[in-house]
């Protein structure tokens, strides 16, 4: 019997949505996971497989088919050309389905999409291209070749190749492609890390430490999030390890008010109030050894949980984005954690707050940016971004630090961060911040983190983390201290 939609057909959709209607694939592949449940583990892998394949390697995939076509990609049908996308995708990349398989499939998909008259063109472009696959000639030169093989728009791979040489640019671009386990952040305030990964192996899922932080773990081997009962619970959180050293450097201590000015959905902000909470808890118990957190079985000072003195007022933190849909994700991740010591707020980082001008120990700045140090999750943010973008977006950067500096109070901590890669974003706005505010000046993040990446660290003031180089997300971290003297 044939079945009312197939993986192929999905995988056709998504892919319109994220090419044609620039959506997020990452949403898109969730919406459609959670709405097919019921199927096969086997195909809900083959859709996301495909569709993440097939935008990771897009320019690839395009300069094949342009070879191959008379009609070039540009000038396609959406749906063939997206059709064609995919199908050529599984030709290259999936060894186990042969490729009579696939030109067929493609050809009955292309017909039940109405494009009867094309089952030609289809069938006759991917056979081609199926037998003829490894003759096809790759570029040459330096740039277009990594651009190529790597699907990498050549101003990215220039800009890299400029910035950081040849040999990391690769080792950056190669990672991105590279199939990764899913990194995940215990929720101390629930679970110690070592019972959160008895509690997933006894779910089937496969758990590994992750060597920066005692606290972050690596998963796979589990079909659907959703379905562990832990994931449920809400004993951890997905979090890229880049993103919890902004916890880890943003050090928020008992009795701290921290700000988030851009916090949607939540995740370091969520990390903040659980320091605090875990350091005011430790205090209260005020006890050596820490009974009290042990037998509750949350974390304790071995799991880099340390015990502090309870000011008078118990620490807070102000999770802040600039929509009333981006402050639901948080205020609903807020509701998850089971943490009471974080509210959400609708407000505009680039418009100066007077009411919290001096008032905060710490500020969080983890700006919008062009995001090219997650397009390994994100594959189509390359396609998308442009020069005009970096520069417009550190604009923006720049506007919103000028505004948020004023909320630190004397003595008081303000963390810088992106998730990208380039220097107009990261040092050229960090290098003009202390330029600007000189009220402000770096303060050392080496002595809190791990002695792997205190030792690749260029500057005391920040780190850039680079894929492949580092066991992370690209991401970039500045922490600054205003002195104590207005
Ligand atoms: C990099 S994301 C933040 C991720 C978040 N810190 C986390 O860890 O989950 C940047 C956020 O900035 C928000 N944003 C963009 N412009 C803003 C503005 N003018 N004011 C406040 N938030 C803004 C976006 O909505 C987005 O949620």
């Amino acid at each position: 019997m044939t079945k009312p939609v197939n993986e192929r057909e999905i995988v056709l959709a998504v892919l319109m949505e994220v090419t044609e209607n620039g959506r997020h694939s990452h949403i898109v592949l969730k919406e459609v996971l959670d709405k097919y449940q019921y199927m096969e583990k086997r195909e809900r892998s083959f859709i996301t497989r495909v569709t993440e394949g097939t935008l990771e390697h897009l320019i690839e995939i395009d300069y094949i088919l342009d070879q191959f076509s008379k009609v070039k990609v540009k000038k396609m049908k959406p749906v063939i050309r997206n059709l064609l996308r995919s199908a050529v995708y599984q030709l290259k990349y999936m060894d186990r389905i042969p490729d009579r398989a696939v030109c067929s499939e493609s050809v009955r998909l292309a017909v039940k999409k109405g494009f009867s008259g094309l089952k030609g063109y289809v069938n006759g472009v991917l056979r081609n291209i199926a037998r003829e696959l490894d003759q096809v000639e790759y570029p040459k030169e330096p740039t277009a070749a990594l651009s190529v093989r790597y699907s990498c728009p050549e101003w990215i791979v220039r800009m890299w190749r400029d910035q950081y040489g040849d040999e990391v640019t690769e080792t950056m671009l190669r990672d991105f492609q590279e199939e990764k386990p899913t990194a995940v952040r215990c929720c101390l305030n629930r679970i110690s890390p070592e019972e959160l990964k008895i509690r997933l192996e006894n779910e089937g899922v496969h758990v590994q430490r992750h060597p920066y932080l005692p606290y972050a773990f690596e998963i796979s081997g589990y079909d659907y999030l959703e379905r562990l009962e832990s994931f449920r619970e809400g004993l951890f959180t997905v979090q890229d390890v880049s993103s919890m050293l902004v916890g880890e450097a943003a050090d928020p201590k008992a009795g701290d008010l921290v700000i988030d000015v851009c916090a949607a959905p939540g995740g370091k902000a969520l990390h903040a109030a659980e320091k605090i909470f875990m350091k005011e808890k430790g205090a209260a118990a005020a006890a050596p050894g820490d009974s009290a957190a042990k037998e509750s079985g949350s974390a304790t000072e071995e799991d880099g949980v340390v015990p502090e003195e309870v000011g008078s007022a118990p620490g807070h933190v102000e999770a802040r984005d600039l929509t009333e849909y981006k402050v639901d994700l948080i205020r609903e991740n807020i509701s998850r954690s089971g943490l009471t010591n974080i509210s959400a707020a609708c407000m505009d980082a680039s418009v100066p707050d007077r009411e919290s001008f001096g008032k905060a120990d710490i500020v969080i700045a983890d700006l919008p940016c062009s995001g090219l140090g997650v397009m390994g999750r994100k594959p189509e943010l390359r396609y998308r971004a442009s020069k005009e973008s970096v520069e417009s977006l550190s604009k923006l950067q720049r506007e919103i630090l000028s505004c948020v500096q004023n909320y630190v109070k004397p003595g008081g901590t303000l963390i810088y961060s992106t998730c990208t890669v380039t220097r107009e974003e990261n040092m050229d706005n960090v290098q003009w911040f202390l330029r600007e505010y000189p009220e402000f000046t770096f303060d050392d993040i080496g002595e809190k983190l791990c002695p792997e990446l205190k030792k690749s660290m260029t500057e005391k003031g920040c780190i850039q983390l680079l894929p492949g180089v580092h066991k992370a997300d690209g991401f970039f971290i500045a922490r600054f201290r205003r002195s104590v003297r207005p």
